[in-house]
């Protein structure tokens, strides 16, 4: 009966309630969906499994039943998140109400011993419980309604009802049933303060509005990174979208859309400062204030915790649980609390799982060991070299699989102003002039390109508001940079004016070196924050650097890098840390570079001090240190380039695309086109074309492969890469192969002309001469796609291609005939011919015929040409004196045919001199609908 949960410890005794008490509605719709509908559903599951061998798991009884085991994708597709519990339970008492539903419909699916069966009515029964367990437990104005819990038991009987009469059950065994339940449910009416599901009604009652309070005042502002300013969170709030990423495919979907996630974890990675904590203090603020405008997606929650992998003082999740739920736990005991949450749909929120440490990474394992098996989700954050390094590690002993999610970049420039817009007006309380989105629509585009990440845009907003003259020095994207670290100086400086009387530049130098080497040692042990005792310390360090000069207290200098983070509960102490963790990681980039500068003597990896395996921690610091070097000081870049190369290696910065990721943040870090110089590079987003410009002064590839759609490359600096790679073999792919469609690329086509680069291979559309001309001025033993979106003389690309493929729809009537060159043969697809039109289909091929006549290929694509039409297509052609072989042979053997080719879906035509005397073989109509 109820309270069949292990129950640790015991609550203390509780005051009386009355029957009207909203405390007793709370518990017996609890009671009722989490306790009893649960055990009416399961007896019903038991009466459908009299099947089921004790030892088998339902996965196994389902895949006897089909008389084949389910891959595990399947399975997956099959149950969604809750493929897990169902693989592995033999017995049903572990299931919920949610799993439960699915494994009933999905055996009813599969039908029993090949008996057919109705089982819409029992269904319907069903799901009207499952319904009464979501709507209560979703919405706290259904909790506390008593109707809900006369309706459910009112479902529950007539389930029961049902489900006898579906298994033809003995109407004396029906009636003991109901009995049964009725009793059941007078033991509900009265409340048990000693049970499991007591306490999930106090947490129901109070819970969120106790972690409302923890999470709200702190979240609900956010101070900027410079200076004093203070913006309300969800005001500047900027949706962000998310990369699904599954199978190696790609789809952008909205940041809402995480929890339609199959997995019961998901993951969202993004890089430094890509809005990942931002993304989930919003999701936290708006599980209590929902958004205008923005879909209730949290609904399927009742409680949120939250926790960041940073923190290095609380050792247990039940005191995490504490500080969420401070009066339950003094009331019930934190172990109970805990328990009864893991009776709820609770969100476990991890964030910056990168900067785990042994303290919160023992939290972390205890979210995942308590909450397996349980309506429970988590989503964790974190930086993406964690996911392979630690996440997978630590989920594999639970077998846990997750979905993962990649925050995009915002890289349109409409974006980036509309995220500007809310800043600008946030901090000018809504009388903001536009003067910000203004200055930075006046940037040029490459310069642009560096606030792709929100960090950055926030960083362009306190410059433009404390340092503007700094952003009309930007000429280059490495421009953007240093600034950060002058508006620093400017910062402390401003603090230390008048106070001070000694050379502030030399003193902001000493405070820069103090910090930063705080900064190294802190990352270098992976800790963000800084305990009470260690802020003293370091306080007591910049003391000495101020002279004693005991009118400056250096708590005032180093807060404006540091930010005190007020204890979550009472009885400890605050915490510091740098504004945010890619100023940490600038100030200790700094600091080594100023040690390389200054002439240091140690070797690299002992100035950075970690281990190889843990250097990815350091990735952004490396960075940092060859950027600066290469704009400060190139001749030690080169002295210490092998150094840094190696250490750069051991980040996992070892691929094309890590290498371009880097330097698309960090223009001046170029050099890293010695990581993978002689592969071919592939660029395939639009932010890494503004990047191989850099990387071509610094490394060849074989070859630069440019694959994208047309209209990602129009918004990239296309231009400049062309101009950068003379003498070296580029591909341009304007769409796959199977894609048609005639929209011009002329526009991306016209640079190449005489640009001296080798193009080696093109698909793409082009309509018109001088596209055509630009192509043949730069293809060199190519293979050329062509679409053309107009009648076009491509005569000029003799002598430039390996292999060459026209596309094109029927031409008009009338016109000059436009010869394809003749050597090799080339390819000829014409698409989208009209049932009927083979007159004009004969007249396309005769007139982009080659001298001489011979394709190595013809075919018709997309074709609504009858069985009927194909013959005298064929004849006509041969008329002409055409010829067209097989790819490769063009000697056009055999007899003059058109067959389907499934494959590529065509029609293909095969024209040799032979005329079979009863008519050539063509496709049936039948066929050739199959193909449309
Ligand atoms: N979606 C957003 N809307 C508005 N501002 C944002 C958004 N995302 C990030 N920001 C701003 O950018 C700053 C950096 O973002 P955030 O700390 O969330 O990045 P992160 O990915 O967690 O970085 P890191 O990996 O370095 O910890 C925030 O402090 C906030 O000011």
């Amino acid at each position: 009966m109820a309270g069949t949960g292990a129950i640790a410890g015991t609550a203390p005794a509780v005051p009386a309630v009355t029957m009207d008490d909203k405390i007793i509605r709370i518990y017996r719709n609890i009671v009722g969906n989490l306790d009893l509908s649960p055990r009416v559903m399961q007896s019903t599951l038991d009466k459908e499994c009299d099947d089921k061998r004790s030892n088998e798991t339902y996965r196994q009884l389902m895949e006897r039943r089909r008389g084949s085991a389910y891959s595990n994708r399947e399975w997956k597709n099959l149950m969604g998140f809750s493929s897990k519990i169902l693989e592995d339970s033999k017995n049903p008492t572990t299931l919920d109400v949610t799993p439960l539903f699915l494994l009933l419909t999905k055996l009813f699916d599969l039908g029993k011993g090949g008996t057919v069966r109705d089982s819409a009515a029992l269904l319907a029964k069903l799901r009207a419980v499952k319904e009464l367990r979501n709507d209560v437990m979703h919405d706290l104005h259904n909790t506390v309604d008593a109707q809900k819990f006369t309706d459910l038991t009112a479902a529950l009987e007539e389930l029961v009802r049902e489900a006898g009469r579906f298994y033809a059950l003995p109407q004396t065994d029906v009636d003991a049933e109901v009995r049964n339940l009725k009793k059941e449910i007078e033991k509900v009416k009265r409340m048990d303060s000693q049970n499991i599901y007591y306490w999930c009604t106090k947490l129901t009652l109070s819970g969120k509005q106790a972690v409302r309070l923890l999470w709200e005042a702190r979240l609900k502002h956010e101070k900027l990174l410079l200076k004093e300013d203070t913006v309300q969170r969800q005001a500047v709030f900027h949706a962000l979208d998310i990369n699904v990423r599954e199978d190696g495919g790609e789809k952008i979907v909205s940041y809402t859309k995480i929890f339609e996630a199959q997995n019961k974890v998901m993951v969202v990675t993004g890089v430094a400062g890509a809005g990942k904590t931002t993304l989930v203090k919003n999701i936290v603020l708006q599980f209590f204030i929902p958004q205008p405008g923005v879909t209730d997606y949290l609904r399927s929650f009742t409680q949120i915790i939250f926790f960041e992998c940073r923190d290095r003082s609380t050792p247990n999740l039940s005191d995490v649980i504490q500080q969420h739920y401070e009066d339950l736990c003094t009331e019930l005991g934190k172990e109970n609390v805990l328990m009864a949450l893991r009776r709820l749909d609770v969100l476990f929120i991890i964030d910056g799982f990168d900067e785990v440490n042994k303290v919160s990474k023992k939290v972390v394992t205890e979210i995942f060991e308590k909450t397996w098996g349980t309506n429970c989700r988590v989503l964790i954050t974190t930086r993406p070299h964690a996911v392979k390094e630690k996440l997978e590690s630590l989920l594999k002993p639970y077998d846990v699989s997750f979905n993962r999610y990649e925050i995009m970049p915002l890289k349109k420039l409409a974006e980036q102003l509309e995220f500007l817009r809310r800043y600008e007006e946030s901090l000018s309380d809504g009388t903001s002039t536009g003067d910000m989105m203004r200055s930075f629509e006046f940037l040029t585009e490459d310069v642009r390109s560096q606030f792709c990440e929100p960090i950055n845009l926030v960083h362009f907003c306190g410059m433009h508001r404390h340092l503007p003259e700094e952003i009309s020095s930007w000429r280059t994207p490495g421009d953007v940079a240093p600034s950060k670290l002058r508006l620093y100086r400017k910062l402390i400086q401003n603090k230390l004016a008048g106070v001070i009387e000694k050379d502030l530049d030399v003193l902001v130098d000493d405070m820069f070196a103090l910090v930063g080497a705080e900064a190294v040692k802190l990352l270098r042990d992976n800790v963000v924050t800084l305990s009470e005792a260690e802020f003293c310390a370091m306080k007591r360090k910049c003391q000495v650097e101020l002279k004693g000069d005991d009118e400056v207290d250096p708590a005032v200098v180093l807060s404006v890098v540091l930010k005190e983070n007020k204890p979550l509960s009472l009885n400890s102490s605050s915490s510091y840390e740098f504004k945010h963790k890619s100023e940490q990681e600038m100030f200790a980039g700094h600091n080594i570079v100023q040690r390389i500068i200054g002439g240091s003597a140690d070797p690299l990896n002992s100035i950075l001090g970690v281990p190889t395996e843990e250097m990815s921690r350091l990735l952004e610091v490396l960075l940092y240190v060859v950027a600066a070097l290469s704009r400060d000081s190139p001749r030690q870049l080169t002295d210490w380039w092998p150094q840094l190369k190696e250490a750069l290696r051991e980040a996992q910065v070892t691929g094309v695309r890590d290498v371009m990721d880097c330097v698309a943040r960090c223009p001046d870090a170029g050099i890293l086109a010695d990581l993978v110089g002689g592969v071919s590079w592939n660029v395939k987003e639009g932010r890494h074309v503004a990047v191989v410009p850099l990387l071509l002064r610094h490394g060849r590839p074989s070859r630069v492969e440019v694959r994208m759609k047309a209209e990602a490359l129009r918004g990239a600096p296309w231009g400049a890469l062309v101009a950068a790679a003379r003498g070296v073999e580029v591909e341009l792919r304007l769409r796959s192969y199977d894609d048609y469609g005639y929209e011009p690329h002329d526009d991306l086509v016209k640079p190449l002309r005489n640009s001296g680069v080798k193009l080696v291979r093109f698909i793409g559309c082009v309509g018109t001469d001088a596209g055509a001309a630009a192509i043949a001025s730069v293809a060199q033993d190519a293979v050329l796609y062509i679409h053309l979106a107009a009648p076009l003389d491509l005569s000029a690309l003799g002598g430039t291609y390996e292999l060459l493929r026209v596309c094109t729809r029927p031409l008009p009537h009338i016109g000059p005939s436009l010869p394809l060159p003749p050597s090799p043969p080339p390819w000829l697809v014409v698409e989208g011919a009209d049932e009927g039109s083979w007159g004009a289909v004969a007249q396309t091929i005769t007139s982009l015929a080659p001298p001489g006549k011979r394709f190595v290929g013809l075919s018709l694509q997309g074709c609504r040409l009858n069985a009927a039409d194909l013959p005298p297509l064929l004849q006509a052609l041969i008329e002409e004196g055409v010829w067209a072989g097989y790819e490769g042979d063009t000697r056009g053997e055999g007899d003059t045919r058109a067959v389907v080719d499934w494959r590529y879906r065509v029609v293909r035509l095969f024209i040799t001199g032979r005329m079979p005397s009863e008519g050539p073989k063509v496709p049936s109509d039948d066929e050739l609908r199959r193909l449309r």
